[in-house]
């Protein structure tokens, strides 16, 4: 086997072109099978996409002294291939094991980690100054970003800022025409015509190559040939697009073609200045299912569950959109995963993908509300951070009833530090008139998000984790906004928020069977709390609040310092002690969530004993 022998970026230049196929024969066979046996599951698309351009990367630059940088980094496995991690798949997103992204502590390859899209041109322009000042080394910086990360608004603010700095960086536009669902956006509509038409990439190849043969000024006629294509250029290519922004571009390229791709590599480092080399490739390809897969392209090989807190959500949205027209649905371009399919096709037009677009999705939904629409904005928690300001200002401020519906809130686990869901109750309770709930079951989803559309005065957040939802009867479901008390003691107050309210439970059970009494409360609503649950809560000697969220600034900070403000008047051995259990960094590494939490005490045994503690006992 070929890959056996790649141990690092070097071994691959010594490769024939047909060596080069047989090689991404291989590395496409090494990752289907890879992700599809892996536990903590991965992503296949993308990278079954991205094979022939990493190798050609690799082959051109000189990696690690040329910076290579990756958008998201979701792509980035046969990088890591590549780069001596070959075995390193056998933990791939697990516990201590080879993250799913670039990772800095892996590998002196890998410079970028955040899993966030749309700032890795922002990166090559800082790396690409930094090359430029009179401590640069002449390092090449070279940033590759998908078609669903070019919908962010932050990629195009650092184009801008390149074509006007014109630092030296070379942007590859890995253009699938997907981000999970086909890309949306004008730039995408425009180039999807050359997906259709790869004659028209053969042909345009041809008469390049044939231009650049002619003795001295080969090269200056190729370049004029955009010129010449100008009409077709404006009709068909963004040329215009980058070049106004003063940057240069070149393309479309067959991203599979790694001679062809080697070629057009080799021109944009000659020009030695900021360019979007724009390459065409196909997510999934080589892997049928993947290939007929409209869905997102096995982008991973997740697929909404049956019975989880996003099911029940689905299922909610539909039957509140029935009865209330003004209700839309919006999605940063993952309308699978956050369960929106089956909503727009229940309901036609009433769901906007605005692209990887989350500070746009929430400032356009504040529009929506002020127009007279009812906008549920579904993202997961981790990417709403990135629309913090939007929500406390344009949303918060205009007191604009928006729905957050924050999927994947806590410790998501295999996606590493910057997927966890951790800051969502701890950012959106700083905004004023905003309301927070958070949801122990299925039923409760559904009962949380009619309550929601049913407050009109301002914003509302309900958030839930990537698990499967507890099934309760109705007796078991709360309204409004009341916490529920679902057991009486005297000893110990136990307060759970949403997944980790079972775990409160376990723990009371473990502390009745040593004679300790417990009380259990649902919060329900984590902001504003319920009085109610405040005062009973600080009728107990201890006060144990468990949240799968930031513990500082979080439900736990809030209620301890609520309880402290009601026992203000007693003398001190009188005064409850609170113990606010929750996720001390918002930097967790990967895992499986359920051992994250344990370790972190979190769990009926963890929390139990935090009892016992505080006790003394
Ligand atoms: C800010 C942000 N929002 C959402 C996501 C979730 N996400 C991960 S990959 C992806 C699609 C990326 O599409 P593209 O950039 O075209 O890369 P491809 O997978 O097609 O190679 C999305 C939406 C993200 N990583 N960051
Ligand atoms: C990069 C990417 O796609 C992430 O957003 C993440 O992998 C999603 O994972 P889940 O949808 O399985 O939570
Ligand atoms: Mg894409």
């Amino acid at each position: 086997m070929l890959l056996d022998r790649i141990s690092c970026p070097a071994d691959l230049r010594r490769l024939t072109p047909d060596q080069l196929d047989e090689l991404s024969a291989e590395i496409r066979e090494f990752i289907v099978e890879v992700v599809s046996t892996s536990t903590s599951g991965g992503h296949l698309g993308s990278n079954l996409g991205a094979v022939e351009l990493t190798l050609a990367l690799h082959r051109v630059f000189d990696s690690p002294r040329d910076i290579l940088l990756w958008d998201i980094g979701h792509q980035a496995y046969v990088h890591k291939i590549v780069t001596g991690r070959l075995r390193g798949f056998e933990t791939l997103r697990q516990a201590d094991g080879m993250s799913g992204y670039p990772c800095r502590a892996e590998s002196e390859h890998d410079w970028v980690e955040n899993s966030h899209a749309s700032t890795i041109i922002s990166y090559a322009h800082g790396l690409a100054t930094a090359q430029a000042s009179d401590q640069g080394e002449g390092r090449r910086v070279v940033a590759v970003i998908g078609d669903g990360a070019m919908t962010g608004g932050m990629a195009y603010e650092a184009l801008n800022n390149l074509g006007a700095s014109g630092s030296k960086a070379i942007i590859i536009l890995n253009d699938n025409g997907r981000s999970y669902a086909p890309t949306v956006g004008r730039m995408a509509e425009t180039v999807s015509r050359l997906r259709v038409d790869p004659r028209y990439v053969r042909q345009r190849a041809k008469v390049e190559d044939g231009l650049r043969k002619v003795p001295y000024v080969g090269d200056h006629l190729a370049w004029g040939m955009h010129g010449a294509l100008a009409g077709m250029r404006e009709m068909l290519e963004p040329t215009a697009f980058f070049e106004s922004l003063g940057v240069k571009y070149t393309g479309p390229i067959d991203g599979h073609d790694v001679v062809g791709l080697e070629k057009a590599l080799r021109h944009a480092v000659e020009l030695d200045e900021p360019i979007v080399v724009h390459v065409l490739t196909d997510k999934g390809k080589g892997y049928g299912p993947a290939e007929q897969d409209d869905v997102k392209r096995m982008h991973d090989i997740g697929a909404p569950k049956p019975g989880t807190y996003t099911a029940a959500f689905t299922e909610a949205l539909i039957k509140e959109a029935e009865n209330r027209l003004e209700v839309v649905a919006i999605t940063a371009a993952m309308p699978d995963s956050t369960g929106l399919l089956p909503f727009a096709e229940a309901h036609p037009g009433r769901m906007v993908d605005v692209g990887i677009a989350e500070q746009h999705a929430v400032t356009s939904a504040a529009g929506m509300a002020m127009g007279g629409l009812r906008p549920v904005v579904a993202l997961y928690s981790t990417f709403l951070s990135r629309a913090f300001d939007q929500a406390n200002l344009d949303v918060g401020l205009h007191g604009q009833p928006v729905v957050f519906c924050l999927d994947r809130a806590g410790i998501t686990g295999d996606d590493g530090p910057s997927h966890h869901g951790v800051l969502d109750m701890v950012l959106l309770s700083k905004v004023p008139g905003m309301t927070i709930f958070a949801p122990s079951s299925y039923q409760e989803v559904q009962q949380m998000l009619h309550d929601a559309l049913e407050i009109t005065s301002g914003p509302v957040a309900i958030r839930w984790s990537k698990t499967a939802a507890p099934h309760v009867d109705e007796a078991e479901v709360g309204s409004g906004l009341t916490a529920r008390k679902v057991a009486t003691g005297t000893d110990v107050c136990l307060v759970g928020v949403g997944k980790i309210l079972p775990a409160c439970i376990e723990a009371a059970e473990l502390l009745e069977a040593d004679g300790i009494s417990c009380t259990v409360w649902d919060p329900r609503v984590v902001h504003p709390l319920d009085p109610a649950l405040v005062v009973d809560a600080a009728s107990h000697p201890v006060v144990i609040s468990g949240e799968d969220g930031y513990r500082d600034g979080g439900v736990g900070a809030t209620l301890a310092d609520q309880v402290a403000d009601i026992a203000l008047e007693r003398p001190a051995a009188e005064r409850p002690a609170v113990r606010v259990c929750g996720i001390p960094t918002t930097y967790l590494d990967q895992g499986k969530p359920d051992a994250i939490l344990s370790a972190l005490g979190l769990d009926g045994p963890g929390l139990a004993a935090e009892a016992r503690r505080a006790l003394g006992r």
